[in-house]
């Protein structure tokens, strides 16, 4: 049976998306995923993204398979997606301009603003070693600016959740990072039993960080929302930027805050249709 789809991007970070309202379990396995985000073989995406019907009060579910078949808790590129995906099948009928969206993370809100970008409330960070998890530090301390040995070399780290995990260290070239070589050993370290995402930033100022990533379950990407997030909470925590700053990917520009109202994370940044299909 052919699967209609829609590829979209969120700064070159790439979704298949998949109307999947009527059913509350993906209509496409994890290894089907594999197949359909191969880049040769099939149609070519970080990720396949589900929307399901919502739980919990929520207007919908999200759900999304990394291009090797493993389940993460968030995608902040992908939810920013999945916001103009919902946009485009409930098209003239939608009566607001915000979505709930349940994940494994909990719930997270898109906002559609007025200069057709997305405002995310990506709730609170995570800092505990267990919330990571990694066993970098007690359970219930948090991990900042800790040394972590990688290919026989120490890195200063510090942990970050976003309800997926994230690993940041600072550097002074970011573009100096071997990252094919050294992020999988980063993702597969015995530090973090559920693996993690590696995110190497380089400071340009207090507002304006650069940053290249290392996805577990997606390899390099050229862009991470979820990553962006940590990164400035990452700063924050190592007094080396704002709580507001301009995260360059990439793929582009995202802007983040840690507000100091509500202590949440707000993301905001682009999500652009490619094209749709059957497969
Ligand atoms: N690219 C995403 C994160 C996708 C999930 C990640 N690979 C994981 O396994 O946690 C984003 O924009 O946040």
């Amino acid at each position: 049976m052919a699967i209609e789809f829609t590829k979209y991007h969120g700064l070159g970070n790439d979704f298949i998306l998949i109307d999947n309202r009527s059913a509350s379990t993906p209509v496409i396995k994890p290894e089907e995923a594999v197949k359909w985000c191969d880049r040769h073989f099939g149609i070519g995406a970080d990720g396949v993204i589900f929307a399901l019907p919502g739980e919990n009060g929520a207007d919908y579910t999200m759900r999304i398979f990394n291009s090797d078949g493993s389940e993460p808790e968030m995608c902040g590129n992908g939810i920013r997606c999945l916001a103009a995906f919902l946009t485009e099948l409930e098209g003239v009928s939608r009566t607001k301009d915000y979505y709930r969206i349940h994940t494994l993370a909990g719930v997270m809100t898109p906002q559609l603003t007025d200069d057709g970008q997305i405002k995310v409330d990506m709730g609170l960070p995570r800092l505990l070693a267990q919330e990571i998890p990694t066993t970098l530090a007690a359970a219930d301390s948090k991990v900042i600016n800790q040394p972590l040995e990688v290919a026989e070399k120490t890195w200063d780290v510090t942990c970050v959740s976003m309800g997926n995990p994230h690993c940041i260290t600072f550097v002074e070239d970011v573009a100096a990072i071997p990252l094919e070589t050294i992020g999988p050993k980063f993702e597969h370290h015995p530090a973090f039993p559920q693996r993690i995402n590696t995110e190497f930033i380089e400071v340009v100022n207090r507002n304006y960080l650069k940053m290249r990533v290392w996805e577990r379950g997606a390899g390099i990407t050229l862009a991470c929302g979820t990553g962006a997030c940590a990164v400035l909470v990452a700063g924050v925590l190592n007094d080396l930027c704002d709580r507001t700053a301009t995260i360059e990917l990439p793929g582009g520009l995202l802007e983040i805050e840690w507000s100091e109202v509500d202590q949440r994370i707000y993301m905001t940044g682009p999500a652009e249709r490619v094209f749709t299909g059957k497969f």
